[in-house]
């Protein structure tokens, strides 16, 4: 691939943890042909400064690698600060020099690292400032969150869509570089077995789970505006719901799939005024144990407000009202400081009429089908099979794939495959702005009515699965949630 890659935020977290280590691994793959990196933050360092934290968040990443002192020399650094518009004329010139210098044929990619309210300022300025005139493909690659509701989503996109057109436009979700998660068409698709089962007459609840243990860490500024209605669930987990419930995509191409994505959104039942409360549940951590280490309570934490009606924790029963779906609901949790760090979804199938073999008046356990996202990758599917030697009595057997994949979360990976996709012009795993306007809809009606009433929170304890309401939203439909711990999978090594 060959491109000029700006990396606006190059001394920031996301730059150093993700984003130099998996260039490093695209690099040691061979899959970067011709290629320069501009690292724009305002801080003055040098070249060889620069370079030097580039290999050290390598190293720190992926521990001692060959051809660091190769890599980093395609790595420069200008000192820029995006709200003064006088230094983009420098940094044009500088761009075009290393353009031409390394061949790069014009190729630009712009990822902007950096806080959100920058996003809109920074795409203003690149076409103002002749950054985006080029003979190559331009792309902007942009984190979450995409705004802070659809009013601002939309502002936003307005501002972008001024210097990129919507294909130009990579919206980032990490969860889409998630191996796992890549894998939900493939297993739905694939597989002769499960697409004819795939629907209402046989799925009785779908139940998707990523539950954190860490705290709000350093990022209470950011996280006591957002929460995790907004930091979650209005991205990565509806992402997730979009890929369990659209219909085969006639083509797998990124048009295809985006579409049949955005048929599920505008299928979402909305969900409004006092039936929020009904259907999602909100928490907030109090103190605990998690791993044998006493915790705070999220009110607790650095920069968050003492009274913090900012929710850490989110559960929610999701209805998808077209004609696969109608009457399955899609029950999703999400939340820090939880009992464990994991991320599974759980398809579980309709029990059968009548248990043949067991006793008439007991329920033979469902057919399950687990999907590993992290940290082990893999699926289970959960059957009824006879106990060796006994009557016909039956018991639950397993039978499990491991990927033999990294046992780490939200590692360089998933950016690894999403910034290759970039460079190849793949946006099929990053969101369309149809995907984000309907998600933000669909939340915006939630947090309306939860900013408008104070919780009593804390009302989880750190180390636990939430508040005991998250358990209720499921009895009420006569389900329970399949404890996350009890479904490993053995990895394969
Ligand atoms: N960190 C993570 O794991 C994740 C981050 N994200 C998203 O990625 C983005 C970046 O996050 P993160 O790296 O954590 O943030 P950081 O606060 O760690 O980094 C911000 C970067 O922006 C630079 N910066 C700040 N103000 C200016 C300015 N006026 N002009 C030029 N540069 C500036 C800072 O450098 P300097 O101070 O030198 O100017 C720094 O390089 C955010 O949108 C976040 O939501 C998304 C998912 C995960
Ligand atoms: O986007 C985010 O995701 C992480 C969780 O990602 P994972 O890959 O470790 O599951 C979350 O901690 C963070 O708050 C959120 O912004």
């Amino acid at each position: 691939m060959t491109s000029l890659i700006m990396i606006f935020g190059a001394t920031g977290d996301l730059a150093k943890r993700k984003l130099f280590p998996s260039l490093y691994r695209l690099f040691s793959k061979n899959k970067l042909d011709k290629f320069a990196v501009i690292g724009v933050a305002r801080r003055p360092l040098s070249n060889d400064e620069f370079q030097q934290s580039v290999k050290d968040s390598v190293l720190s990443a992926l521990g001692n690698k060959d051809n660091l002192d190769e890599f980093v020399s395609h790595f420069y650094y200008q000192s820029h600060d995006v709200a003064d518009s006088n230094s983009y004329v420098s940094l044009k010139k500088f761009a075009d020099e290393i353009d031409t210098n390394y061949k790069l044929e014009g190729n630009r990619i712009f990822y902007l690292a950096m806080a959100p309210e920058f996003f809109g300022p920074i795409a203003l300025h690149l076409k103002s400032d002749g950054l985006t005139d080029v003979t190559g493909y331009k792309r902007l690659v942009i984190e979450k969150p995409f705004g802070h509701d659809l009013a601002s989503a939309k502002e936003l996109n307005k501002q972008i869509r001024t210097a990129f057109s919507e294909e130009e436009v990579y919206r980032i979700d990490h969860y889409l570089g998630k191996e796992m998660v890549r894998n939900i068409e493939v297993i739905r698709f694939a597989n002769a077995i499960f697409e004819p089962l795939w629907n209402n007459r046989y799925i009785s609840n779908i139940q998707i789970t990523s539950s954190e243990t860490l705290g709000v860490e350093e990022r209470g500024r950011y996280y006591e505006s957002s929460g995790a209605l907004r930091d979650m669930l209005q991205n990565h987990m509806m992402q997730m719901v979009a890929l369990l419930a659209m219909e085969p995509p006639i083509k797998l191409t990124t048009d295809e799939i985006r579409s049949e994505k955005v048929r599920v959104f505008r299928a979402l039942r909305t969900v409004d005024g006092e039936e929020v409360n009904q259907f999602f549940v909100r928490g907030q951590y109090g103190e605990g144990t998690i791993e044998d280490e006493q915790v705070p309570k999220y009110r607790d934490e650095p920069m968050v407000d003492k009274e913090s009606n900012t929710e850490t924790f989110v559960a929610g029963k999701i209805m998808i009202d077209n004609f696969r779906w109608a009457g399955v609901p899609f029950y999703i949790r999400t939340g820090k400081r939880m009992t464990t760090k994991s991320t599974k979804i759980v398809i579980q199938f309709k029990d059968i009429p009548m248990n043949l073999y067991y006793q008439t008046e007991k329920m033979l356990n469902p057919n399950l089908l687990v999907i590993h996202i992290q940290p082990e990758e893999g699926i289970t599917l959960h059957l009824n099979a006879k106990k060796a030697g006994g009557h016909l009595d039956a018991q639950t057997v397993k039978l499990s794939f491991a990927n033999t994949g990294i046992h780490a979360m939200n590692t360089p990976e998933g950016y690894e495959k999403l910034l290759f996709d970039c460079m190849r012009g793949d946006a099929t795993n990053f969101t369309h702005w149809d995907e984000v306007a309907y998600s933000w809809a669909f939340v915006d009606k939630i947090s309306e009515v939860w900013e408008k009433t104070k919780e009593s929170f804390p009302n989880y304890q750190s180390g636990t699965m939430g508040p005991k309401e998250t358990d209720e939203l499921l009895e009420k439909d006569g389900y329970f949630w399949w404890p996350v711990t009890d479904l490993e999978v053995d990895i394969c090594k």
